[in-house]
């Protein structure tokens, strides 16, 4: 069969690939394959899977570079397969939670986002994501536990700011508080505040107050759609407006406005798309949130319309590993 043909059979079939790495991880393989090999029946065993299942499941795997298999039947990880281990520094296994479960069920009705440019989620399971996820707590804890593996890869050009004339930080939906925790040990002048949905914030509380910064702290539940905190001059936006549209983004960047005095600064750290399309991975996360949330990622010239849009002049653009921070102030 020709290259073309193959290629486009793999495209058709991807799926299986993402989720045979999804399956994998669940059942803890790769952490079972961390600093050796081990035969299939012991592999099998230790996660819990029926040997030849998991053996065929691995051969997926082994043809994609994450795993090895010696003449011996015993498998291995691959450097690249290091990277789906829970404690490898810059670990994706926390990206293949959330590219797992209900968000693969939601992509299942993903026509519904092409024909009508909405999210399919609530196609899916008849409400919106995060309602969905307030009514469901694993789901939840997994949710936010994922997004806080992945905290430490935006971290970097937040971090690396000059952070001296700043007094007080306001993370708006920081989740756990995983961000806004480390900014505060990394800057001891640093207050904070963190503000998610009540629920959310209910189970961060006790974590993010703790004894080593927890006079700097304090944590608001609210809805950003209403409100956001006052009294904070530098305010944290990191993966919240791409989860929406630009008329429920601009929402929250008006309420960001209100809040926020003439001298205070507004931290964006997502993704910005590149003006020309590639294969860029932030493509596909832009499709992913099209069809989780009803969001998008956006390229620079729809970042600055958008702020400007709510009051907001974009100052600068600094690319980071992974995500960028985008800075404005009122304009
Ligand atoms: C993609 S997560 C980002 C979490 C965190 N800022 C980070 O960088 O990992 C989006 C966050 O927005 C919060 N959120 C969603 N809707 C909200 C609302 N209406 N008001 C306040 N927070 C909300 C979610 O609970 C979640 O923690």
């Amino acid at each position: 069969m020709s290259d073309i043909n193959n290629r486009v059979r793999k495209q058709i079939m991807g799926y299986i690939i993402s989720q045979a790495i999804s399956v994998v991880c669940e059942l803890g393989v790769p952490d079972e394959l961390a600093n050796e090999c081990r035969s299939l029946p012991d592999l099998a065993a230790r996660v819990g899977a029926d040997a030849d299942a998991l053996g065929r499941f691995l051969r997926v795997l082994v043809a994609e570079g994450l795993f090895a298999e010696d003449g011996a039947g015993r498998f291995a990880l691959t450097e690249a397969g290091e990277l789906l281990r829970v404690d490898t520094p810059g670990s994706l296994c926390h990206l293949v939670g959330l590219m797992s479960n209900e968000a693969y069920v939601a992509w299942g009705h993903s026509a519904h986002s092409v024909r009508t440019g909405k999210e399919s989620f609530t196609e899916a399971f008849g409400k919106p994501y995060f309602e969905w996820l307030s009514e469901n707590p694993s789901a939840a804890d997994e949710f936010d536990r994922c997004q806080a593996g992945l905290v430490e890869v935006r971290l970097l050009p937040l971090l690396n700011r000059n952070w001296t004339e700043a007094t007080t930080v306001v993370d708006i939906g920081g989740g756990e508080g995983t961000l806004i925790t480390r900014l505060l040990r990394n800057h001891a002048h640093l207050r904070g505040i963190l503000f998610d949905l009540p629920h959310v914030v209910s189970e961060s509380a006790s974590k993010f107050c703790s004894a080593d910064i927890g006079d700097r702290t304090s944590v608001v539940g609210g809805n950003f759609f209403e409100e956001v905190p006052q009294n904070g001059d530098v305010y944290v936006l990191s993966q919240i407006l791409h989860d929406w549209d630009d008329e429920s983004a601009g929402k929250i960047l008006s309420n960001c406005r209100r809040a926020i005095p003439e001298s205070g600064r507004l931290l964006i750290v997502e993704q910005v798309l590149p003006e020309v399309a590639t294969a860029h991975p932030m493509a596909l996360l832009d499709l992913h949130m099209l069809v989780l949330l009803g969001g998008r990622e956006r390229m620079a010239t729809e970042w600055r319309r958008l702020l400007s849009d709510h009051g907001f002049t974009l100052e600068s653009i600094t690319a980071g590993p992974r995500s960028s921070v985008i800075e404005a102030v009122p304009a």
